[in-house]
């Protein structure tokens, strides 16, 4: 075993019961009939967890729009909150990550419920903050709020959440029994915010955190969405499936948070990444071409049509989609200019594959040598501190990136083979500086407005 080297990946998992490749739930091996359960995500979090993951992720959604016509990888079977309070007890070690939406909720409760999970964990929880792209219909709004203004208030209600984290000093529990004082009142402050979505006086009702606050995490790629990565997050998640651009991410990424005082060593940018691994590169695509099997044409032709924005309804599977066919427009993301350019070189259906597999994600299809050579790859030429695995399929495909995949990073260094130190934030290389405490403090106001 190589010697373990300075720098380490960071490595997260998606925890998608239904395989993250899409329909992979139909293989005969999935586990999808307990999807929803807790037998099907404990044993998840434990594999991951043998595995020495730094941490867990809990998507959220606040609809079942998708579910309806099948399409089910995002469906959000599991509520983040109610599933990391359910996995505390089944967990030792492994950080656990859940998405609340700072459009649909509040910040006293968000803290609060992040403050106790982290309580009851030891320090092992982060919050995945999002803006949400739908849901309006299920919180009475006719309209969803334009981006603008949803980060507008997820600026003002971090700022918030932030600053109630902070209410209780680390010593503020005395338990002087003689004195019957367990909490020492001066340890304890108001925050008395007053803003332009929030007034919250503070303090909150939960001790200090024992990282001294949640683990951040943030996935937005628009300007809005990296000024409040920037600002605050520790972890960023991003789509990045092409190396010079994800270096070019990075390298803004990391300046921007270095622009705002914070030490960009301790933000980690961590891309999707699928992998697809087998002990020989026949036993990879042999599992790749059984996913790819379970897919439905009828969903991935409309899903392909969507993403692309055009008709291939007249076209056979084996056909290549004319080229003619794509037209290129302000709106055109940098994924539709990336299937644009394979639709010169795939069949529809290798195409329809393609989109299904990753959702725009990196996919790696090989041996845990091959895999590894290339996650090392981008890690070494700073296109990434790290991944956030998608599991193809669960139980298989999964298993073998925790079997064979992850032990060959930890063979070569890149990766620890057990958990160092006593939080998620300690344990990924997150800790809180008494410059990021001031940087909080100093938003205070002292008296009631
Ligand atoms: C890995 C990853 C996970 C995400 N998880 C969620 C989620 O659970 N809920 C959600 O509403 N949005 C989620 N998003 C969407 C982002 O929060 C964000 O809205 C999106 O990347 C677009 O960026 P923008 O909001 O800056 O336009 C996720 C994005 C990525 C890349």
């Amino acid at each position: 075993m190589a010697q373990a080297r300075d720098r380490q990946l960071v490595l997260t998992m998606f925890m998608v019961g239904f395989g993250f490749h899409n329909d992979a739930w139909r293989s005969p091996s999935s586990r999808a009939d307990e999807i929803g359960q807790l037998s099907l995500i404990r044993d998840m979090a434990q594999a991951a967890e043998r595995a020495r993951l730094d941490a867990v992720f809990f998507a959220d959604s606040y609809g079942a729009k998708g579910l309806r016509d099948g399409n089910y990888r995002g469906a959000s079977l599991y509520e983040p909150i109610a599933v990391m309070g359910a996995l505390s007890g089944h967990t030792d070690k492994i950080g656990m990550i859940g998405t609340q939406s700072t459009s649909w909720s509040e910040p006293y409760t968000v803290a609060r419920q992040f403050a106790s999970l982290d309580a009851l964990t030891g320090g092992r929880v982060g919050w995945n903050i999002v803006t949400s792209t739908r849901g309006n219909e299920n919180v009475g709004r006719d309209e969803m709020p334009l981006p603008e203004l949803r980060y507008r208030r997820a600026m003002e209600f971090v700022d918030v959440v932030t600053k109630l984290w902070d209410t209780w000093d680390a010593d503020a529990v005395v338990d002087d029994r003689a004195n019957a004082l367990w909490v020492d009142p001066d340890r304890i402050r108001e925050i008395n915010h007053r803003g332009e979505f929030f007034g919250v006086q503070g303090p909150l009702t939960i001790p200090r955190s024992p990282q001294e606050w949640p683990v951040m995490v943030q996935a937005g790629q628009s300007a809005d969405g990296i000024e409040l990565g920037s600002s605050y997050a520790d972890i960023i998640y991003a789509v990045q499936p092409e190396k010079a651009a994800a270096i070019e991410f990075y390298n803004m990424y990391k300046q921007r948070v270095r622009d705002k005082g914070r030490d960009p060593e301790r933000v980690k940018i961590l891309p999707g990444i699928m992998p697809v691994v087998g002990a020989t590169q026949s036993e990879a695509d042999d599992l790749a071409a059984e996913l790819a099997d379970c897919i439905v044409e009828s969903r991935a032709r409309d899903t392909l049509e969507k993403t692309l924005d055009l008709d291939v309804s007249d076209l056979e599977p084996g056909d290549r989609i004319p080229q003619e066919r794509f037209i290129a427009g302000a709106n055109r993301v940098k994924r539709w200019y990336l299937f644009r350019d394979l639709a010169k070189e795939l069949t529809l259906r290798e195409l329809m594959v393609h989109v299904s597999r990753s959702l725009g994600h990196r996919f790696l299809i090989g041996t845990p040598a091959s895999i590894a050579d290339s996650m090392i790859d981008w890690f070494e030429a700073r296109a990434c501190d790290g991944y956030n695995f998608n599991p193809p399929s669960v139980p298989e495909g999964m298993n073998n990136m925790f079997e064979l995949l992850v032990p060959e990073l930890q063979e070569r260094g890149y990766f620890p083979t057990d958990y160092v130190g006593d939080t998620f934030r300690e344990r990924s290389g997150l800790m809180v500086s008494d410059d990021d405490v001031a940087r909080v403090r100093a938003k205070y106001v002292k008296t009631k407005p």
